[in-house]
């Protein structure tokens, strides 16, 4: 069953500048997604505007469904039950979504307690086994600490476990890895793959590197200048991409790649 149907949305910068021009594409339940494109092809603000987090000024128009919900000139009520529930977002840095200020068991705490009532030690056990899952050692320490008191890796992590927290039917996760070290990177991609896959949750995971795609994704949609480009199965895009900027990404990553390989001890 279709998850996520976005028919024709265009989103249009507060110049009339169009961001996002007539972007059609579904994923459904338990899919994974990838949105490739080089940085500024608008992946970032597809996911956006897909739960209604467009920056002020932004407009956008068409229809984006989320679990049925129209999203696209939803009022703020409507946006708010969506978030978390349906769709819940990891980005490129965690620290957007981490509050500095508030410890992190109680981040991870608030929207569990909003899914399941639970209170107390209960809760508190609830938060530490959200921390365990996403693999952080020594979780009662982790749920005292602040966001600058741990590395970035383990940030993510946090972001990741605040964002399943809600058992949300997509993850949109927005280059969750580029902002880590590669070693980091790949424990990361396999954490996210390992947990989705448990929970048979959707995936829109957007990314410049078709390589970080390829691991997580079964379909992309390849995207330039805010247009889609092609999309298709993972293996045939790599194998035999149709298009003259599809395969300037296929080298790219192949470059990648191999360097990675003849970096790696054998
Ligand atoms: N707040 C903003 N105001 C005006 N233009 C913006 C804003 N945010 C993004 N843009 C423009 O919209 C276009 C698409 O941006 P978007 O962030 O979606 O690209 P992207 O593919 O996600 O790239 P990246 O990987 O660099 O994030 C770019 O041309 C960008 O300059």
């Amino acid at each position: 069953m279709t998850l996520l149907d976005v028919r024709g949305l265009t989103v249009r910068a507060s110049d009339g500048r169009t961001l996002v021009d007539d972007l059609s594409f579904t994923v459904a339940g338990g899919e994974r997604l990838g949105l490739i494109g080089e940085s500024g092809s608008g992946k970032s603000l597809t996911t956006l505007a897909v739960l209604g987090l467009l920056p002020d000024g932004m407009t956008s128009a068409g229809s984006v469904e989320l679990a049925g919900t129209q999203t696209v000139g939803a009022p703020e009520k409507r946006l708010t039950a969506v978030r978390g529930r349906d769709a819940a977002v990891v980005f490129q840095e965690p620290l957007t979504a981490l509050d500095p200020l508030m410890r992190l068991g109680r981040q991870i705490a608030e929207p569990l307690a909003r899914r399941t009532g639970l209170k107390g030690k209960q809760l508190r056990e609830a938060v530490h086994r959200a921390l365990e899952q996403v693999r952080l050692p020594e979780p009662g320490r982790i749920s005292r600490a602040f966001a600058h008191e741990i590395s970035g890796g383990q940030r993510q992590r946090v972001a990741l476990a605040m964002a399943l927290a809600c058992e949300p039917k997509l993850l949109i996760a927005d280059e969750p890895t580029t902002a880590l070290d590669v070693s980091v990177q790949a424990e990361m991609l396999e954490l996210i793959d390992t947990l989705v896959r448990e929970r048979e949750m959707a995936v829109l995971f957007v990314s410049h590197d078709l390589a970080v795609v390829s691991r997580v994704t079964d379909r992309v949609l390849v995207m330039k200048d805010g247009r889609a480009v092609e999309q298709g199965a993972v293996h045939d895009i790599v194998r035999a991409p149709r298009e003259e900027y599809t395969r300037t990404l296929v080298a790219s990553a192949r470059r990648l790649e191999s360097a990675l390989d003849l970096r790696s001890p054998r």
